[in-house]
Order: structure tokens, then sequence, then C-alpha cells
């Protein structure tokens, strides 16, 4: 069957819009389906699902099982254009994680007055916010900032250049990230300069290149990679780290919890708190030893 590219819209309560998402995941058909979950507005409990379906099949499941959630108001819009993806990129809703506001260009209009407001375009690297490990990762950072302050910060995999930047937005003296993809350090590079952040990028694998050893120790490392180069790279980010910094650990599965926190406890950290967002983990992580 032919498929016209259309992005559904859920709204409702947390907990309403919970429930859905939950019930698209348990729907075995529903296995490939793309969607995202974010909190739309904060003060009204406004939750927000957003799916895209890539097939007739899939549109109509996904329909199927947002019906059976009353809580929640669906919307149906056809995407016109040809590159839907790229479209509905360029369409999603702005994010709020704790004082950080990400947003692309086309919500230039509607950044709220009093947070750390960061244009982030959806474009060839990852980390436009709405990833449930960058969110965790942002919103672990919101949490920390509330107590004290990194003056040193690294951003292992920095994709865009999110977390980096937002540390040189609310503060950080030294922001550096590091990406093995050449094109995200350029992108990152370039997203620094639009948001006026005194962040800088370099290409490299991991924290033993000099670029990245020569401006640490760090007080707090970002690294929103996978579980399998976290629990490779425990002991350089402990290298990397001051005694008593901080790791913001992310891009596990909360199944991989386990499995990451075990490295890190064994090298000398506790695990001081654990954001989870749809399947994602982001862990917080303190060098005691
Ligand atoms: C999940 S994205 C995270 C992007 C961004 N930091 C965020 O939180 O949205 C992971 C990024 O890490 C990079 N990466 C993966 N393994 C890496 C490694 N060992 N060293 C440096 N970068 C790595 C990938 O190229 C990718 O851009």
């Amino acid at each position: 069957m032919s498929h016209s590219p259309v992005q559904i819209i859920a709204r409702g309560s947390r907990v309403a819009a919970e429930t859905a998402a939950e019930a698209i995941d348990a729907d075995p058909m529903l296995e490939g389906a793309t969607y995202s979950i974010l909190e739309e507005d904060e003060d009204r409990d406004v939750w927000r699902i957003d799916a895209f379906p890539t097939t007739e099949e899939e549109s109509e499941g996904l329909q199927a099982r947002l019906a059976e959630h009353p809580g929640v108001t669906v919307v149906v819009e056809t995407l016109a254009d040809a590159d839907w993806l790229a479209m509905s990129l360029s369409g999603l809703p702005p994010v709020r994680a704790g004082r950080f506001f990400v947003y692309g260009a086309h919500d230039q209009g509607r950044v709220p007055p009093n947070t750390v407001n960061l244009k982030i375009d959806a474009g060839a690297a990852f980390g436009t916010g709405h990833h449930g490990t960058t969110v965790g990762c942002l919103l672990a950072f919101d949490d920390l900032l509330k107590r004290e302050s990194f003056e040193r910060v690294l951003d292992v995999g920095a994709g865009t250049g999110v977390l980096a930047i937002a540390a040189a937005r609310t503060g950080s003296r030294v922001a550096i990230g590091t990406d093995i993809d050449e094109p995200s350090v350029r992108i990152s590079n370039e997203n620094a300069k639009l948001n006026q952040a005194d962040a800088r990028f370099v290409h490299a694998s991991g924290l033993n290149d000099a670029k990245v050893r020569g401006h640490g120790p760090y007080d707090l490392v970002f690294a929103n990679i996978l579980a399998p180069p976290l629990v490779a790279l425990s002991q350089d980010i402990k290298l990397a780290l001051k005694l008593g910094g901080v790791a913001i650990l992310s891009g596990l599965l909360r199944t991989q919890e386990r499995r990451v926190t075990a490295a890190y406890l064994s090298r000398g950290f506790v695990l001081e708190r654990r954001y989870r967002r749809d399947a994602w983990s982001a862990l917080v992580l303190r060098r005691v030893g």
C-alpha cells in the first residue's frame, strides 16, 4: 500500500502520554516505529508524543493504539514534502530540560525569557535535544548546577555540541568536546559560534588526545555514547576527572545500567543519581577515589 507521509501528534498529561507510549512499546507490530515523548508544557502538565510512521500499516497501528487511550488527544498531520524525515525534523518542537531550552531556527520567535536558550538545528549530527539520552544529560546537569559549578568540562561524543555549549553558556570557563566523527566536530564548532558559546571541539577518539588531556583535569565529563565504550573508557574518564569530579554518562539503556555502574564503582566512583527517559538512562557518578 502506498504511504503518504504523516506525523502523528498525541498530547495529554504525563501519565496519559506515558501509558500510551507503553502501549506502543508493547505492540509487536510497532517494534520498528519511531516516536518521541517530551514534556511540552511543564506548568500545564502537557506531554507530547510525536510519531513518524514509515508505512500505512504502521500509521494505522499507531493511531489504533493511541485511540485506546482517551487521555491523549491525537492529531494527524500530512507531510506534503517528499523529504518527510527532514521536514519532520525541522518541525520538531523545542525541548525544555530544566533551565535549558533547545530549539531550532523555526522556533526563533518562541524562546522563553528566563531559560538558557540553545539554538541547535537538526542536521547531520546527533543531538537536537529530543533524544532521551540528551534530555537526561541536560536534566542531570541542571540539577548539579543548583549546588555546584564546573569550571572545566569535557564532552566525549559531542554530536551537535549541545552539552559542551550548555556548559559554556552556564559559566564553565573551559568547555571542550570531542567526536570521532569529523562532520560532528565541524557542526559543533559552528553551533558554538551560533550560540556565542566559548566551547571548542576537536576530532579525537576518546580522551587520550593531547588536545583533550591538555585542558584537564576536568570538573565534569559528559559522555553520551553507548554502553560498551562507556565501560571501555571508565579508566580514562576517571583519569580525566579531578577527585570529586562528576561524570554524566548516557547512551545506555535502562537494562545496561548495572553493567555500566559496576565498571565505574570498581574504579572509585559513587552513583549519585539516575535519570530515565523512554528506554534510556543517564547516570551521575562522582569520583571519590
Ligand atoms: C549519542 S550521540 C551524543 C551527542 C550529544 N553529546 C548529545 O548528548 O546529544 C554520540 C556521539 O558520540 C560519538 N562517539 C561515539 N564513540 C565515541 C568515542 N569513543 N569518542 C568520541 N566520540 C564518540 C558519535 O560520533 C556521536 O556523535
